[in-house]
């Protein structure tokens, strides 16, 4: 029997002989001396311990042999035609970093991995005349000597990051096939200000001591375990492990390679509810679906939820979790699997209609004052309109409005479950920006009741209403349907969901795991959890790293943020300033065109640019717009200009064959390789009748929503970003001049 570890991008670029690996390497598992593999040390290489082996008549599997207490151990680093291995296997090293004890894999000859990326010439600084960019690193005063000692990365790296001249030729150095991944990700995060410390903590790098008593192969395979090499390897303990990396690993980086502090999220045990904040791409959505196959792992009899904002969004949580673990027992249904993955409002529903009739009556006193009630049905915005319609009330336009309403009724009167005018004119109203006297109260309470009595005679109640009703039937029962509750896309959850989630699982170890983003809420209020009874404290941590977006898109996202505060679940100010990209691309273009006609003519080129010369298949091209009736201009007028177009709504799924026209909010938590944000001019953001008569408050409030909806937007981009507009450009672009 050998062990076999595979190094990240191993399979060869051609997926049809993927099986013919897999079987090569089952075969070495199984018994490494078996003579068809043909494993041969390779004249003039630079490390003894590379081998080839035979995968088929033209391609051969180069490997590193290590062996500890008289078991055979193998690096498997790729497949290549048989010369390229040749030449590969001469020039590689697999070796341990003295500083750090990370094994790494030095790949001295790049070209034929990736096919036809150039290799990036590591510039050293004295050769750049005069640098008009200066990295942070150089800013810091840090040293090559000094990045050597402390992190065990090689001179001519750090002189070469360093030196920088500009933000393109970091990124090569950083991304570099030579550079291991966890040294490029330390001096990403150096180079954005991130202290040493912190940096080091974030990979798992502790004090490393060399232990002479031990032989390099076993200290080799130690430093095969260490949390950043796993950004790099993976080992495969049976054939099963074995296809499952083959088999994704070369389209789906995430199923197998976390980052370390991705992995620690996903796996660490905690007393509490926890919280995890992030850029948008940072990886919180991956983070959640690991966490839930771990606990489903660790925890076989406990009941697991998996739940984000929307249906749809569920059914990529369920797509993907199925991807990562095909054996796993998932359903949408509550109590109907080890792990429920649904959106929180179906939960709801379901938990709803499960309570039995006594507790549907207390909770319905609980939460609207009357001990019977239809709920079939569920009531939208408009009934406040009416509400307004019905009562004589002497409200000013600024309250006198469903948003306003809509709000005051979730986060003041749901969430303190008020029954009454008089809890109406005593409860708390902290928080909220608008103040109200005691007068005014009367009056909106007035609108309420009749909003209330509005919906009863439709037999319907709001989906706020609903998570409401929900959690207080669970309340009185006391029934806890979960032990471990996973929360993705939280920033938009509003009161009624929070209670439902306090009363979805009791308070303990692993109860809440909460991933948000406070820059991408884009519906409802900022409610702080503190008053749900959801306590977090010291249980918070942030991902910056971005693995979604190049550098380029991500710096142009974050710009949009610049100069406006924005405060977490906690009330904490959440900062944006040391996000990070390890991919670069082109810079986003900014289109001003003439007009629409000319807007849609460009678009339609950038769509043929992009499906044609550059081949890109065009369901991945995602053409955003801030109102519906944009989608419908854009769907129409791509057609008249010869492109046929998908119009993606609510649960409607995307087709291949066809570029996607969608709204920015539906495009929450997806992804494109190229994406054009269509329309962005002064009369559509911010969307100006929404900012109708609100009052101050509200309005600041609005505004930062429909700039966090900009950067939703923008960081839906892998690759190339185009903002285009007609007319004066958004003030949100904070375009100069
Ligand atoms: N460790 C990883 N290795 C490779 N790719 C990763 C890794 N982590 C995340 N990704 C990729 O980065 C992209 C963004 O990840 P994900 O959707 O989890 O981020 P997010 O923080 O939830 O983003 P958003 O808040 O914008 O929805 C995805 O394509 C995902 O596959």
């Amino acid at each position: 029997m050998a062990s076999v570890t595979l190094a990240k991008g191993a399979p060869a670029a051609d997926g049809s002989i993927n099986g013919k690996i897999f079987a090569f390497l089952q075969k070495l598992q199984n018994d490494d001396t078996t003579p068809g593999l043909h494993i041969e040390p390779i004249k003039n290489s630079e490390d003894s311990r590379v081998r080839t082996g035979r995968v088929d008549l033209q391609f051969r599997a180069v490997l590193f042999k290590v062996v500890v207490g008289g078991e055979p151990h193998y690096l498997y680093m790729g497949t290549w035609n048989h010369d390229d291995a040749i030449k590969v296997a001469q020039t590689s090293t697999f070796t341990l970093n003295p500083v750090t004890g990370i094994s790494e894999l030095v790949r001295t000859a790049p070209e034929p991995r990736g096919g036809n990326q150039p290799a990036v010439v590591l510039q050293e600084p004295k050769e750049v005349p005069s640098p008009v960019w200066t990295s942070g690193l150089a800013q810091a005063g840090y040293t090559a000597e000094y990045l050597l000692e402390e992190l065990g990365i090689p001179e001519s790296t750090g002189s070469a990051a360093i030196g920088a001249a500009s933000v393109e030729s970091f990124e090569a150095v950083v991304t570099d096939e030579t550079v291991p991944e966890w040294q490029g990700l330390a001096l990403i995060d150096l180079e954005a200000g991130k202290p040493l410390v912190a940096v080091k903590e974030n990979l798992g790098i502790g004090t490393y001591v060399d232990d002479p008593h031990k032989s390099e192969d076993e200290k080799l395979l130690e430093g095969l375990s260490h949390p950043a090499a796993k950004l790099e390897f993976t080992y495969a303990a049976g054939s099963e492990e074995l296809q499952y990396v083959i088999d994704n690993e070369s389209f789906q980086d995430w199923l197998v390679f976390l980052h370390p502090a991705q992995e620690q999220y996903a796996v660490k045990d905690r007393s509490g509810a926890f919280r995890l904040s992030g850029g948008a791409g940072t990886g919180k959505t991956v983070v959640a679906i690991h966490r839930a196959r771990h606990l489903a792992d660790e925890y076989p009899d406990s009941r697991i939820l998996l739940t984000t904002f929307t249906k749809t969004l569920a059914e990529n949580l369920a797509q993907n979790l199925g991807r990562l673990d095909p054996g796993l027992k998932q359903s949408d249904k509550v109590d109907d699997a080890s792990v429920t993955v649904a959106g929180i409002d179906s939960v709801a529903a379901q938990v709803w209609s499960k309570a039995g009739d006594v507790e549907q009556k207390a909770a319905l006193e609980r939460v609207l004052g009357v001990s019977e009630a239809e709920t079939k049905n569920r009531s939208g915005g408009a009934e406040w309109d009416e509400a307004l319609a019905q009562v004589d009330h002497k409200l000013e336009p600024s309250l006198a409005n469903g948003s306003f309403l809509g709000q005051e009724y979730l986060s003041i009167v749901l969430a303190n479950a008020v029954t009454d005018r008089d809890g109406y004119l005593t409860v708390s109203r902290a928080g909220r920006g608008t103040p109200l006297n005691r007068m005014k109260r009367v009056e909106v309470w007035k609108v309420i009741e009749a909003y209330r009595r509005i919906c009863r005679s439709k037999g319907a109640v709001s989906y706020p209403e609903l998570a409401a009703l929900a959690a207080a039937a669970l309340d009185v029962s006391a029934v806890r349907p979960f032990d471990h509750v996973i929360v993705d896309e939280a920033q938009d959850f509003h009161a009624g969901h929070w209670l439902l989630l306090r009363a979805l699982v009791a308070p303990g170890a692993n109860d809440l795991f909460i991933a948000e983003d406070s820059h991408q809420r884009i519906y409802g209020q900022k409610v702080p959890l503190s008053r749900f009874g959801i306590q977090i404290v010291g249980r918070s941590r942030r991902l910056t790293l971005n693995y979604r977006t190049t550098a380029q898109n991500l710096a142009f996202a974050v710009g949009l943020l610049s100069g406006v505060p924005f405060t977490d679940l906690e009330d904490e100010e959440e900062k944006s300033s040391d996000y990070s990209s390890a991919r670069s691309g082109p810079k986003p273009r900014l289109e001003a065109e003439p007009s629409l006609s000319a807007e849609l003519d460009s678009t339609a080129e950038w769509i043929r640019a992009w499906t044609g010369e550059d081949g890109l298949a065009p369901e991945n091209i995602g053409i955003l717009a801030r109102a519906g009736k944009q989608v419908d201009l854009l769907v129409s007028g791509l057609l008249d200009r010869g492109i046929t177009a998908q119009k993606v709504v609510s649960d409607k799924e995307i087709h291949p064959g066809d570029p996607v026209v969608m709204t920015m909010h539906r495009a929450k938590g997806m992804e494109f390789a190229k994406v054009i944000l269509f329309g962005v001019g002064e009369d559509n953001m911010p969307m100006q009748w929404a900012l109708r008569n609100l009052g101050e408050s509200e309005k600041a409030d609005a505004l930062l929503q429909e700039r966090s909806l900009l950067y939703v937007a923008a960081t839906r981009a892998r690759d190339e970003l185009v903002v285009s507009w007609s007319g004066k450009p958004s003030e949100l672009l904070q375009l100069k001049g």
